[in-house]
């Protein structure tokens, strides 16, 4: 039955990534569940035959790991953690492998880092990568690369993670399959009293206080990671169904518009693509702490920062690096591209772009962040 609220995201989805987490995988730790990704293949392989682009994104590494390794508790030194994910990460490989073949389906493992996205021209391979698999009606499953991620280069959960993915190949919809039914107004497992959240926008405030952490500590993220993705994923126009990932037939049921799981709706503005690659960087360089005056013409006319606007700079960033802009109280405003690396920024604070090149010795562009390659934050 369709819900009256419940908008049908996946119906005429054409892209769509899915997202499947840890305990689901591995049966919540005791190790990868054949029959649950069996399932899971044989209906994006149903989903690929109606002509649909799909890629899969699947935690589980180290929980399978673990597992392979016969570790009863979750280590806690990160070189342990990385042994694991790579020993679970074939497991992976392994079953998405044999059961999308099994399914009459070609599949591709590739594995990134936050790095690899940050970097626009690593990014831009990686989505002429995807989008090539796609146009040979591959399956591409992604993990994060948790052999090589230290905290500086991590997304840290596959929520995030999937959202960028979405965003990276400009998807319809994120589908986020999960061990609850959905988002409720409070963790279920804590209050029995919450109620179910059938349809929401995506973005909107309120969630994040309903979201709790990880439910049974094989998960990471929890239902606020998956709230923050959703925004995430809004943000290049995807919306998201965060759904119960053994419900029958989940994701045919969903891609004949069959109101399952919680849908959060994206809204009609959709970012330009690099401005969104600019706003889906986790980890910034530097930032610039900037006047009132210029928070009000960032935000209420869409302008470039100027140098005289910024009051200070802090840490080290190159010219080209994303930093981000600070109000006076030290909240982000905004985020962009920088026009001159951090010690050129430091010489130029509070003075007008007509001193550029005197205060350097020469001029690469007037302004400190170019319009262009700004995003003011909503
Ligand atoms: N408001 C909420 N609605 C539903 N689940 C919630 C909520 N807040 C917290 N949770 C918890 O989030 C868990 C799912 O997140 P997680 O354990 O990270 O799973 P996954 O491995 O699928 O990412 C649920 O089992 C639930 O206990
Ligand atoms: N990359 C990690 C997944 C981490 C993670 O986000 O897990 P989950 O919250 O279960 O999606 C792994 O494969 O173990």
């Amino acid at each position: 039955m369709v819900h009256p609220l419940n908008a049908p995201i996946l119906q005429h989805a054409s892209r769509i990534v899915i997202k499947v987490g840890s305990s689901l995988v591995t049966n919540e730790g005791k190790g990868l569940d054949e029959v649950a990704v069996g399932e899971w293949c044989r209906q994006l392989a149903e989903l690929g035959r109606q002509g649909r682009e799909i890629i899969m994104v699947s935690s589980g590494a180290v929980a399978e790991g673990m597992k392979r390794l016969g570790w009863a508790t979750r280590p806690k030194e990160v070189r342990e953690l990385q042994a694991a994910a790579a020993v679970g990460q074939m497991g992976l490989a392994q079953i998405y492998e044999t059961k999308l073949r099994d399914n009459g389906f070609c599949s591709a493992q590739v594995l990134l880092t936050h790095a690899d996205l940050a970097d626009r021209e690593r990014y831009l391979n990686a989505r002429a990568t995807l989008l090539t698999l796609l146009d040979h009606k591959v399956i591409p499953v992604i993990n994060e690369n948790d052999t090589v991620v230290n905290d500086e280069i991590k997304f840290g959960d596959n929520d995030t993670l999937g959202a960028l993915v979405a965003n990276l190949v400009d998807a319809d919809a994120l589908v986020i399959l999960t061990d609850q039914k959905g988002l409720y107004t409070a963790d279920p497992r804590k209050d029995p009293t919450a109620e179910f959240v059938h349809v929401a926008k995506a973005g909107d405030v309120a969630l994040e206080a309903m979201a709790g952490g990880a439910g049974t500590g094989i998960g990471k993220g929890g239902m606020l990671t998956k709230i923050l993705a959703a925004k995430r994923a809004a943000g290049s126009g995807a919306s998201t169904v965060i759904a119960w990932g053994r419900e029958p037939d989940v994701l045919l049921r969903l891609a004949r518009g069959e109101a399952i799981g919680t849908a959060l709706v994206a809204g009609t503005h959709k970012q330009q693509a690099r401005k969104q690659w600019i706003a889906d960087h986790l980890q910034l360089a530097g930032a610039v702490v900037v006047d009132a005056g210029a928070v009000q013409r960032l935000r209420e006319q869409g302008t470039s920062l100027l140098p005289v606007g910024v009051t200070q700079v802090n840490g080290e960033f190159s010219r080209g690096d994303v930093i981000a802009i600070l109000g006076p109280e030290g909240i982000e405003v905004a985020r962009g591209l920088a026009n001159y690396a951090s010690h050129e920024a430091r010489k130029l604070c509070r003075h007008p772009s007509r001193d550029i090149e005197q205060l350097l010795g020469y001029v690469a562009e007037p302004e400190l962040v170019h319009r262009d390659n700004l995003v003011v934050n909503r």
